[in-house]
């Protein structure tokens, strides 16, 4: 098969990802190594509205809060942003009535670089409390006023990294930008009897979407400008930057995905979709850091042949905490690769981790534990027996719905 060209990624032109986490993407690190030097990073933050009751959706839990594969979906748009390591803090607006449940969501999913704030009676008073408590006059906040904020509603959890980079981007030149799709339907205004008044040309009306992103200073003001009925009644962000900041904000072409979980059967396309991003990640976790490895071509391989595949390298699991993020991260496919170890101890700490996240209670987890073995180092007939003994575990965590394969690749060391 042809290797796919790589997709074009929008670059922001200045020092972001350089103060990378352990969970930064491969992408930022690609990122970091080509960011031309001299031009400084803006502080980014970033504000979710999850304050609200969900009245479309017609079930009694708030949308935010409903289980999509078990977890519930403001758990997928955090894990959104926090991938993102650029993105320094994330707030999140939510009512009082929720709050334990969400630092439970927060604790159980290892949720990180989150702050909580009360959410308001309205979209626009939950955003306006979230920008309060990265404005610079809070005492006792841990929290810094950013340069950028980003504002995305906890309901749409398939945000990508390349559109928060085009708004935050777009944001520190613009002063304010918002993603947006074409219409699918045309656009009527009715008349007070309930008659056709008239009707927008569709071609050049756009639907505004998530996430958008703005000067801290401009939107902050706007929501210290705002009139009452703005905060009752407003839907649009990017509004109450032209109307009280005069900022005409640039308008990014974001991605299907963005659309906003509204009415119950968008949990199901939700839930599809999140079945499609699942089968096609794999992890990869391996001990050696050598570059040359063939544990190595095989991610690269991966990476080029299949179009969405994440492949995760970890470098030796040894510590409870990796593997407890290896998979918090749901992934359900596997390949470990180990070079400097023969030891089963490793597959049965990621097994276990894996039997108790519970996640193939839906669907088989498949872990293929590769050994590269030097001929001369190991006698044979140790490694069967290493191998015989993962054969027998696969036997019982089969029952359990976890699908366990030993390979063991012997082989003479080159001199
Ligand atoms: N008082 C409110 C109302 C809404 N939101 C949040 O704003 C986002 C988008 O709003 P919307 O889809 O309208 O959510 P709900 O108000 O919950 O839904 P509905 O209008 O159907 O009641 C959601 O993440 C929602 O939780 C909020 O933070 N505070
Ligand atoms: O799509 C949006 C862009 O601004 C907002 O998410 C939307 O306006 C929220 O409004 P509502 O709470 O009424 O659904």
């Amino acid at each position: 098969m042809e290797p796919r060209p790589a997709a074009p990624r929008p670059r922001l032109c200045d020092s972001l990802g350089a103060d990378q986490t352990p969970s930064a993407s491969t992408l930022n690190a690609a990122r970091a190594e080509a960011r031309p030097a001299g031009r400084r990073a803006p502080a980014v933050a970033a504000v979710l509205p999850a304050g609200g009751s969900g009245e479309r959706m017609g079930v009694p839990t708030p949308k935010q809060f409903c289980p999509v594969l078990e977890r519930p979906l403001i758990s997928y748009t955090l894990q959104a942003l926090e991938r993102v390591c650029w993105i320094k803090d994330i707030v999140v607006a939510v009512t009082g009535e929720n709050m334990e449940a969400m630092k439970g969501i927060i604790q159980k999913y290892q949720h990180q670089r989150i702050s909580l704030v009360e959410a308001g009676v309205t979209r626009h008073r939950s955003i306006f409390n979230g920008l309060k408590a990265l404005a610079e006059d809070q005492p006792d906040s841990k929290l810094s006023k950013p340069e950028v904020v980003i504002i995305h509603d906890a309901v749409r959890p398939f945000v990508e990294e390349d559109v928060l980079l085009k708004v935050v981007t777009a944001a520190k030149e613009y002063g304010a930008a918002g993603a947006i799709r074409p219409l699918v339907s045309t656009v009527i205004s009715p008349s007070a009897d309930g008659c056709l008044d008239h009707s927008l040309e569709r071609a050049r009306h756009r639907a505004s979407e998530m996430p958008q992103a703005f000067l801290f200073d401009v939107i902050y003001e706007a929501y210290q400008q705002c009139s009452d009925y703005d905060l009752e009644f407003g839907t649009e962000c990017l509004q109450l930057a032209l109307k009280y900041g005069h900022i005409k904000a640039k308008l990014v072409e974001g991605s299907p995905d963005l659309w906003k979980v509204t009415y119950k059967r968008d949990l199901y396309a939700a839930e599809s979709i999140i079945k499609e991003r699942i089968s096609q990640h794999i992890c990869l976790i391996m001990d050696t850091k050598d570059e040359n490895h063939v544990g190595h071509r095989l991610e690269e391989v991966l990476k080029d042949e299949l179009n969405h595949v994440k492949v995760t390298s970890r470098l030796p699991c040894h510590t409870g905490r990796d593997l407890d993020q290896i998979v918090s991260e749901q992934c359900y496919s596997y390949v470990c690769v180990n070079v400097m170890t023969s030891d089963f101890e490793e597959i049965r700490k990621l097994v276990n981790m894996l039997e108790e996240s519970n996640l193939s209670i839906l669907y088989p987890v498949v872990v293929i534990s590769v050994y590269f073995l030097d001929y001369k180092s190991v006698p044979f007939d140790q490694k069967m027996e290493n191998l015989m003994q993962i054969r027998e575990y696969a036997k019982e965590v089969k029952k359990r719905n976890i699908l366990l394969c030993g390979l063991l690749i012997y082989y003479p060391q080159l001199p």
